[in-house]
C-alpha cells in the first residue's frame, strides 16, 4: 500500500476518510478516542501544505438528514485537538461543501458533514453508489484512505472514491494492519477470543472463520441471547437474532467436534428495561424471565471469563459484555477487561465501543497491548478476507 509518504499534495485538495463515528450523549462526545487517532494523518497533510478536506460516518442515520447523527460536535473537538478551526460543512456534497473546500488554503481543515445522510454512501446499487462516489471525488484531487473502522464496509467513501482518485492509506490504517498482521500469522497459543455489544447480525458471522483458529471463544454482551436460545432457554426481552438459531446450533456442534471450547455465562443481569434505573436481578442464564432482557453477564460469568482467560498467550476482545454505558450493567465488561490484563498475554481490544468502555471504565490504555479502532473490522481482518477499503487503497 502507498502511504502518504508517496503523495504530492503540496497546495492539493486531499479527501482523507477517516472513522470519526464516536459515542454522544446528549449531543455530547463520551469517548474521542477515534478522534484523536485520526489526527496523526491529518496534521501530518496540513504539514505537507494539503488543503485537507475530511469525511466521515456516524451512527447508520440510513440515508436521511438527522440532527442527532451530524458531525457538528466532532469538528469542534477535532479543532481541538488540531489546534488549528477546522470548517464545517453543513452538507456532504453541496453548496456548502463545494464552498467550503474551494475556501481551503493550503494546510487548513474542514469537515463535511454525515456522509451517511446521502443514501448514495451505504447504497447496495452500484449505479447510485457510483454517482455518489462521483460527486464525493470531484471535491479533492487525492484520496487518503484512514478509515480503519469503516474498511469493511463496500461504501462509496471507502471504496469506490478511491478507484478515482490517486490515493494512498493513511498511518492509522498502516498501523492498525501491521498489528492485526500478527494475529493472522503467527498467533502465539492458547488463542481465545472474546465477543460481544450489539451488531449481533454482522458479528456472527465471523464465528464461522474463527472456528477454525482461536481456541477458546467466549461470547457476551446481546450475542449471548441467540446462543441461549438456540439452547432452547427462555430469553425473554433479549437482544435476539431470531433467524441464526440453526446457524449457532451449528457453530456449537461444530466447536465440539473441532476441539474448541465455547464459553457461554452462566448468570446475566436482567432488567425491566433498558434503564439504569430499571429494577434489576442476577438470574441463571437459563432462567430468564420472559418480562425481562439481559443487560449484562453475571458476576459468575465474569469469574469464569476471567478464568478462560488465565493461561493464554493472545486474546482479541470485540464487543461490550454489557450495556456498559449504565452502571449497573458495566461489571461484565469491567471484570473482562481486568481478565484481559490479569492474563499476561498478548491483548488486542477492537471495535468503537469496545475502546471507549476500557477508557470510561478507568482503564490504563496502556495494560493492553493494542486497542484497535476497529471493532467490525478487525474481526473481518482477521478471517482473512481482503476488505473492500484495503483492496481499493492496494490497487
Ligand atoms: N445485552 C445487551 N443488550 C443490548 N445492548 C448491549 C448488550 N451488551 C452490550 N450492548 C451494547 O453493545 C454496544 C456495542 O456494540 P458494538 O458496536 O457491536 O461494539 P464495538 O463498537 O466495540 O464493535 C454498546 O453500546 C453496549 O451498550
Ligand atoms: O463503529 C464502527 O464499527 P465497530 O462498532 O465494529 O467498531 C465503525 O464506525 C463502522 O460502523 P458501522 O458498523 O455502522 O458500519
Amino acid at each position: 500500500m502507498r502511504t502518504i509518504d508517496d503523495l504530492d499534495v503540496a497546495g492539493k485538495r486531499v479527501l482523507v476518510r477517516a472513522d470519526l463515528n464516536v459515542p454522544l450523549q446528549d449531543g455530547k462526545i463520551t469517548d474521542d478516542g477515534r478522534i484523536r487517532a485520526s489526527v496523526p494523518t491529518i496534521q501530518a497533510l496540513r504539514e505537507k501544505g494539503a488543503k485537507v478536506v475530511v469525511c466521515a460516518h456516524l451512527g447508520r442515520p440510513k440515508g436521511e438528514v438527522k440532527s442527532e447523527y451530524s458531525l457538528a460536535p466532532v469538528a469542534v473537538r477535532l479543532g481541538e485537538l488540531l489546534g488549528a478551526d477546522v470548517t464545517f460543512a453543513t452538507d456532504v456534497v453541496g453548496e456548502s461543501a463545494r464552498g467550503v473546500v474551494a475556501g481551503l488554503d493550503g494546510g487548513q481543515v474542514a469537515l463535511l458533514e454525515n456522509l451517511r445522510f446521502e443514501a448514495g454512501e451505504t447504497s447496495k446499487d452500484d449505479g447510485e453508489r457510483g454517482a455518489f462516489a462521483d460527486r464525493l471525488a470531484a471535491l479533492a484531487e487525492v484520496y487518503v484512505g484512514d478509515g480503519f473502522g469503516a474498511v469493511h464496509r463496500e461504501h462509496a467513501s471507502v471504496y469506490d472514491v478511491p478507484r478515482r482518485l490517486p490515493h494512498a492509506a493513511g498511518g492509522l490504517i498502516v498501523t492498525e494492519v501491521e498489528v492485526l498482521k500478527k494475529l493472522t500469522e503467527d498467533v502465539e497459543r492458547p488463542y481465545a477470543v472474546v465477543l460481544g455489544g450489539s451488531k449481533v447480525s454482522d458479528k456472527l458471522g465471523v464465528i464461522d472463520n474463527l472456528l477454525g483458529k482461536a481456541d477458546r471463544i467466549l461470547i457476551g454482551g446481546g450475542m449471548v441471547f441467540t446462543f441461549l436460545k438456540a439452547q432452547g432457554h427462555e430469553v425473554g426481552q433479549s437482544l435476539l437474532e431470531a433467524d441464526q438459531l440453526d446457524t449457532v446450533r451449528d457453530y456449537l456442534r461444530r466447536a465440539e467436534e473441532a476441539g474448541v471450547e465455547f464459553v457461554l455465562p452462566v448468570d446475566i443481569v436482567a432488567a425491566t428495561a433498558f434503564a439504569a434505573d430499571a429494577d434489576h436481578d442476577v438470574v441463571a442464564a437459563d432462567a430468564i424471565p420472559a418480562d425481562r432482557l439481559g443487560l449484562d453477564i453475571g458476576p459468575e460469568s465474569g469469574k469464569l471469563f476471567a478464568s478462560r482467560l488465565a493461561g493464554t498467550k493472545t486474546v482479541f476482545w470485540n464487543g461490550p459484555m454489557g450495556v456498559f454505558e449504565m452502571e449497573p450493567y458495566s461489571h461484565g465488561t469491567r471484570a473482562v477487561a481486568q481478565g484481559l490484563i490479569d492474563s499476561g498475554a498478548f491483548t488486542v481490544v477492537g471495535g468503537g465501543d469496545s475502546a471507549a468502555a476500557v477508557r470510561t471504565l478507568g482503564f490504563d490504555e496502556n495494560a493492553f497491548s493494542h486497542i484497535s479502532t476497529g471493532g467490525g473490522a478487525s474481526l473481518e481482518y482477521l478471517e482473512g478476507t481482503t476488505l473492500p477499503g484495503l483492496q481499493a487503497l492496494e490497487d
